[in-house]
């Protein structure tokens, strides 16, 4: 068994990881002598995950998005903490934010080299609990309110239209359709407190949506998770407030808050919609209303580049 094994979701960035992985794949298992293994469906990367570390694999490179990274994560999180491979991701999906908030190159073949090569270091990863009693691990970020809306809707339109295109078509039904704030009961690290919020995004990595800088001083090795809010605000200032996102520009601006904890326990007046890393999480037909979330310092060694 090589100690090195490629976990590559073919489907990643809608279908266009499939002709990379074909010509990476020869240069992975010839010259490299590592392992190549695709997945076959939803959920497949926790498996082969599990399946890799159970043969002593050393390293698991996550060739796929974010997405692809989740499963690997959550399949790993089940391991004890020493029978657990150290990770790197060659970032093939559509938005790839956890390895950039590592800092891996945008670059397939320069990604590679880093993933193989490149120096492992204990990293966070983020736990959810919910009152359904249900559980994951997320490493990058967990959306309530517009950010997890504008993430189901995406899936909704993005068989018409492409990129950034699909986003802003997402985030305007978002804005015309679900202008609606949660008042949320917080208490993180023990400090109780109130909001009316439009969106609030718990952030282990810097980044999401391909674009938007959530926590551009975060880290995810510093045993804490990043929080940012959007209190009520009108529909055109929703608008005017993205490129603030996108530019990481975001903390000076009087309707947004900040902070960053170990543990959070929130309750909401209604359903939470949420999203863990871009995956759908809890949707329309969402019944949570509570829910906690923790930091696990250092978890899983991954490749960072920086
Ligand atoms: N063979 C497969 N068939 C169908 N779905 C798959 C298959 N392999 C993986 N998947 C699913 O593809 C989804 C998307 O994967 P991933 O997030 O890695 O790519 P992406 O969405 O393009 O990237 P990002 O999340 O960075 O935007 C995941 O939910 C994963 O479970």
């Amino acid at each position: 068994m090589a100690a090195v094994c490629f976990i590559c979701n073919p489907k990643a960035n809608y279908g266009r990881a499939a002709s990379l992985a074909a010509q990476l794949r020869p240069l992975v298992t010839n010259h490299y002598g590592a392992e190549w293994r695709e997945t076959a469906y939803y959920q497949h990367a926790i498996k082969l995950a599990q399946e890799a570390a159970a043969e002593g694999v050393e390293r698991i490179i996550a060739m796929g998005g974010d997405g692809t990274v989740h499963e690997v994560v959550n399949g790993l999180m089940a391991l004890p903490p020493e029978e657990r491979p150290a990770v790197g991701i060659v970032p093939v999906g559509s938005g790839n934010d956890f390895a950039a908030s590592l800092g891996i190159s945008p670059r397939p073949l320069e990604a590679l080299q880093q993933a193989l090569e490149g120096r492992t270091c204990p990293t966070d990863i983020a736990r959810i609990y919910d009152d359904r009693g249900h559980s994951e691990y997320w490493t990058n970020t967990l959306g309530i309110g517009f950010d997890a809306v504008v993430n189901i809707r995406t899936r909704q339109v993005r068989g018409a239209l492409r990129g950034l295109g699909v986003y802003l078509v997402a985030a305007l039904q978002t804005i015309l359709l679900n202008h609606q704030p949660y008042h949320l009961r917080l208490e993180t690290d023990g400090q109780v407190w109130e909001e009316e919020l439009l969106m609030l995004t718990l952030c282990n990595g810097r980044r999401q949506g391909g674009m938007f800088w959530m926590a551009p001083q975060g880290s995810p090795t510093d045993g804490q998770i990043d929080y940012v809010g959007v209190r009520t605000i009108s529909r055109p200032k929703m608008l005017y407030t993205l490129p603030f996102f996108i530019r990481g520009k975001h903390d000076h601006l009087p309707y947004t808050c900040h902070g960053a904890f170990r543990h959070l326990i929130l309750e909401a007046d209604r359903p939470l919609y949420i999203h863990t890393d871009g995956e759908i999480y809890a949707g329309f037909d969402s019944t949570i209303r509570r829910l906690s979330v923790e930091s696990i310092p250092g978890a899983i060694r991954f490749v960072h580049a920086h």
